[in-house]
C-alpha cells in the first residue's frame, strides 16, 4: 500500500509542483485485475480502486494495518464509476452495482468479493475506508436515493447537484461520508466562498473526463493557494487545513469522501473572498 504521511501547512507552502503531486495526488487508481490502495495518515483514510476483470478481487489486510482482515477495525465504501456492472458479495449476499451505485460495508465483515459482471466491460470501484469503532449494516444506495443539494447557478459557473450518499441523512457509518457532485453543462466546482473544516480531511476522485481534459484542483491554506493539475480517474488528498475546489478544461464529475470528526456538511468554516490569496 502506498503510504502518504500527513503534512502541515507551514511546510506545504514551500512545496514545488513535483512535491505537491507526490504528497497529495494519486495518479493511478484503477489498474485492470488489481486492488490498488493508498493509506493517508490524514484521518487514516484509505482510498483507491478495484478493477476486477476475469478474477474476483478482495481487500487484503496489508502489513500496515497489522490486523487479521481488512475490515477488523474499519468500514469501507465502494462507488462504481465505470460503465461496467459489478457484483460485490458480502458474507454470501450479492449486491449488483451499476454506475454511481454505492455499497457501504461495516466493521467486522471478513468475507467480501468484488467482481465485474462482464470482463470485457469491467467495473471500476472507487474505494474509501475509514477507521471504525462500531458495526453499521451493509447498505447499497443508488445516486437517485441520495440526499441532494442543488447549488450554484450558471451565471456564476457553478450550477451543480451534490448527492450525499453516506451522510447524516443517508447511509449511516462511523465517520466516513461520501457522495458525488454532478455539474450542469458549462459549470465547474467553483464552490465560492471557499471553505475548510479543520475537523475533517477530504479526498476526491475526478472522473468522466476525456483523455485530454484536465482539472485544476485548488488547495492550500486560504492565504497560500496552490493547484494540482489532474487527469481523468485520478484522486487527490485534501488535508483538513486546505481549501478545495476545481476548474476543468472540459466536463467532469467528482466523488468526495470525508473522514474525521463531526458528521455533517453544515460546519464549514467559510473563507471571505478577500482572504483568498
Ligand atoms: O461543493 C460541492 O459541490 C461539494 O461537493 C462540496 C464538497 O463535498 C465539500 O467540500 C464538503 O465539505
Ligand atoms: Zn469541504
Amino acid at each position: 500500500m502506498d503510504i502518504r504521511h500527513s503534512t502541515n501547512p507551514a511546510d506545504a507552502k514551500g512545496y514545488d509542483t513535483a512535491r505537491l503531486r507526490q504528497q497529495y495526488l494519486i495518479e493511478s487508481v484503477f489498474v485492470p485485475g488489481e486492488v490498488k490502495l493508498t493509506y493517508s495518515h490524514d484521518d487514516r483514510l484509505i482510498l483507491g480502486g478495484a478493477m476486477p476483470v476475469k478474477e474476483a478481487l478482495t481487500l487484503e489486510a496489508e502489513d500496515v494495518l497489522k490486523t487479521d482482515y481488512f475490515l477488523e477495525r474499519r468500514e469501507v465504501a465502494f462507488m462504481n464509476i465505470g460503465g461496467g456492472e459489478a457484483f460485490i458479495d458480502v458474507e454470501g449476499e450479492r449486491f449488483t452495482l451499476v454506475k454511481l451505485d454505492t455499497l457501504y460495508v461495516g466493521k467486522g465483515v471478513r468475507d467480501l468479493k468484488i467482481a465485474s459482471v462482464d470482463a470485457d466491460n469491467p467495473a471500476k470501484l472507487y474505494i474509501t475506508s475509514a477507521t471504525a469503532h462500531a458495526k453499521y449494516p451493509t447498505r447499497k444506495a443508488t445516486v437517485q436515493e441520495a440526499n441532494t443539494l442543488n447549488l450554484g447557478a450558471l451565471e456564476s459557473s457553478n450550477e451543480r447537484t451534490i448527492h450525499q450518499v453516506i451522510h447524516e441523512v443517508g447511509i449511516q457509518s462511523c465517520q466516513l461520508m461520501l457522495g458525488v457532485t454532478l455539474f450542469k453543462p458549462g459549470s465547474v466546482w467553483n464552490t465560492m466562498p471557499a471553505h475548510i473544516h479543520d475537523r475533517r480531511m477530504e479526498a476526491y476522485l475526478y472522473f468522466d473526463m476525456n483523455d485530454n481534459a484536465r482539472v485544476f484542483h485548488f488547495m492550500g491554506e486560504p492565504s497560500e493557494t496552490r493547484h494540482i493539475v489532474i487527469a481523468n480517474e485520478q484522486a487527490v488528498i485534501s488535508p483538513a487545513w486546505s481549501v478545495h475546489s476545481g476548474a476543468g478544461t472540459s466536463s467532469y464529475a467528482f466523488v468526495w469522501a470525508m473522514a474525521g470528526e463531526n458528521y455533517t456538511f453544515k460546519d464549514m468554516d467559510v473563507i471571505p473572498m478577500n482572504a483568498l490569496k
